[in-house]
């Protein structure tokens, strides 16, 4: 055995000085025909194609975005097969751990009948830099192998598909956030509120629809790309104060896995400041801005923005805001326009512009058009459907006697869902059922009643006013008289 080492090692030692006596004294130009004539002499007994995706590419300390999604594709793929994974902590409430293969496995997998493998390496170099520790680079990659007559399908299909997959997979594992503005600088919290679709109290055939149109949304980057339009869609979410506009949007970011960036405008200085807050929001995210009517006065700001005078003309300079005003917003709406859609609301990924207002009517409709806000949605009043969601969800209630009594005074009335949750809130322990769905009752005909005597209050001004308006009109009959004789020449 010794033997049989020592003439291998004299062997490897004597193949290795050939090569390096080639590698010296040959010639570039033969070298490079004898590499090239060998390479194809072996691609033709070996009918694999290799892909090597490198952990960094290009600049050194940027981590490529092909490998990192390939990791946590990897990651799900391989639980079956992989007997070593590296685990990391996410912080997600619904998997507190990520896995990915560690570095030496091989994994097979398998696309439309296709097998392809993956393997995970690393190269090992030396630092080059002068240090006092020994120091080494580790260049991890991963290797994909498969069989050239699936080159096409693998090159397109397949791997769009990993990478899809991947970025997926990341952003639900994503501890999400919260950013608000304080002027022009963004920062943030995570982002932990626990609305869903399902807790959210509103009819539930406009619930699916919403449902649906944030699902086509948000896998509709191809169709954006083909018809030439930017990957994003606005809201306009509408009605009284407590029918849940900021619980959807909740509901909205925990639904597609975004961040949410809620757009304080009264902070923002003027239109650059607004530019620059909207080019430093990431792709996934939601734009909101709440109660716009009140964030601007966008009347107003409208004549402005149309008035504007002409700097010529001195007469009609700018006069110099008084001390206390200097610090206002300038945000006009053209302004707001183009952050809505202008050339900048194109740049990065797909995003979500929702807008909150207790007063539609209040608003420019330049602002609201279709195409700026392409879904116009109004929460309203707590109807009997709206009713028996927070019925379940606060009572784990899905019917009772008392509900039919419910659902004529949910008709007659108009109270919002925070009203109606807040007298289902159990106020002990077990929840006494019937002593919330009686109190819900009382409250509702508290606010049945106190409709009545406004109405009949209303009706009494009303005749009122009519009486004094027919005494008023009979003046005016007198003096139409009055004129119409004086016309006759009998004044
Ligand atoms: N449709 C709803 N479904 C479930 N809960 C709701 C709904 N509407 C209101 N609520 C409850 O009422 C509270 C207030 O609702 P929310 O803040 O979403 O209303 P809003 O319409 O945004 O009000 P505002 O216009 O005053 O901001 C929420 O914390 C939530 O618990």
């Amino acid at each position: 055995m010794g033997d049989l080492l020592a003439q291998l090692g004299s062997v490897l030692a004597s193949v290795m000085f050939v090569w390096a006596i080639i590698q010296q004294y040959f010639p570039y130009n033969i070298r490079n025909f004898f590499d090239k004539y060998s390479q194809r002499f072996l691609t033709f007994f070996y009918p694999y194609i290799q892909i090597t995706f490198n952990e960094f590419t290009g600049e050194r300390f940027k981590r490529s975005e092909a490998y990192s999604a390939i990791e946590t594709y990897l990651g799900t793929t391989s639980s079956m097969q992989a007997k070593r994974f590296k685990a990391d902590i996410i912080k997600n409430n619904t998997q507190p751990l990520a896995l990915s293969m560690d570095d030496h496995e091989e994994v097979a997998d398998e696309f439309n009948g296709v097998k392809v493998y993956w393997a995970s390496g690393k190269n090992i170099l030396k630092s080059q830099s002068f240090s006092f520790y020994p120091n080494t680079d580790e260049k991890r990659y991963y290797k994909l192998t498969f069989h050239k007559r699936h080159r096409e399908l693998i090159f397109g299909p397949y791997l769009n598909h990993v990478l899809k997959e991947g970025r997926e997979i990341k952003v639900k594992n994503r501890l999400r956030k919260l950013y608000t503005n304080n002027g022009s600088q963004w920062s943030h919290v995570v982002f932990e509120h626990p609305a869903s679709f399902q807790t959210l109290a509103m009819d539930p055939v406009k619930k699916q629809e919403i449902v649906d149109d944030l699902t086509t949304f948000s896998n509709a980057e191809e169709f954006y790309n083909r018809i030439g339009r930017a990957w994003k869609r606005g809201y306009l979410l509408y009605g009284p104060p407590g029918t849940g506009k900021s619980t959807m949007i909740a509901a909205m970011a925990n639904f597609l896995c975004y961040d949410i960036y809620d757009l304080e405008l009264t902070a923002v200085k003027d239109n650059t400041e607004l530019r620059r807050l909207l080019i430093e929001t990431s792709s996934k995210s939601i734009i909101v801005i709440e109660d716009i009517d009140c964030s601007m006065d966008l009347t107003g700001q409208r004549k402005k923005d149309k008035e504007e005078p002409e700097e010529s003309d001195p007469a009609k300079k700018p006069v110099k805001p008084p001390e206390n005003e200097s610090k206002a917003s300038k945000v006009t709406l053209s302004g707001l326009l183009n952050f809505v859609d202008g050339l900048w609301s194109a740049c990065g990924g797909d995003r979500l512009i929702v807008f909150t207002t207790n007063h539609v009517e209040k608003l420019d409709p330049a602002l609201i058009r279709r195409g700026r806000m392409d879904k116009h949605i109004e929460l309203s009043y707590c109807g009997f459907e709206a009713f028996r969601v927070l019925a379940r969800n606060y009572l784990y209630l899905e019917t009772h006697d008392l509900f039919e009594k419910i659902r004529g005074l949910l008709e007659e009335t108009q109270m919002t869902p925070a009203d109606v949750a807040e007298n289902l809130m159990p106020k002990t322990s077990p929840a006494d059922v019937e002593g919330c769905l009686r109190s819900l009752i009382e409250a509702l005909e508290n606010t049945k009643e106190e409709k009545r005597i406004e109405e009949e209050e209303k009706r009494k001004k009303e005749s009122a006013a009519a009486v004094t308006a027919a005494a008023e009109e009979k003046d005016e009959i007198k003096v139409a008289k009055l004129v119409e004789n004086g016309s006759n020449g009998s004044i």
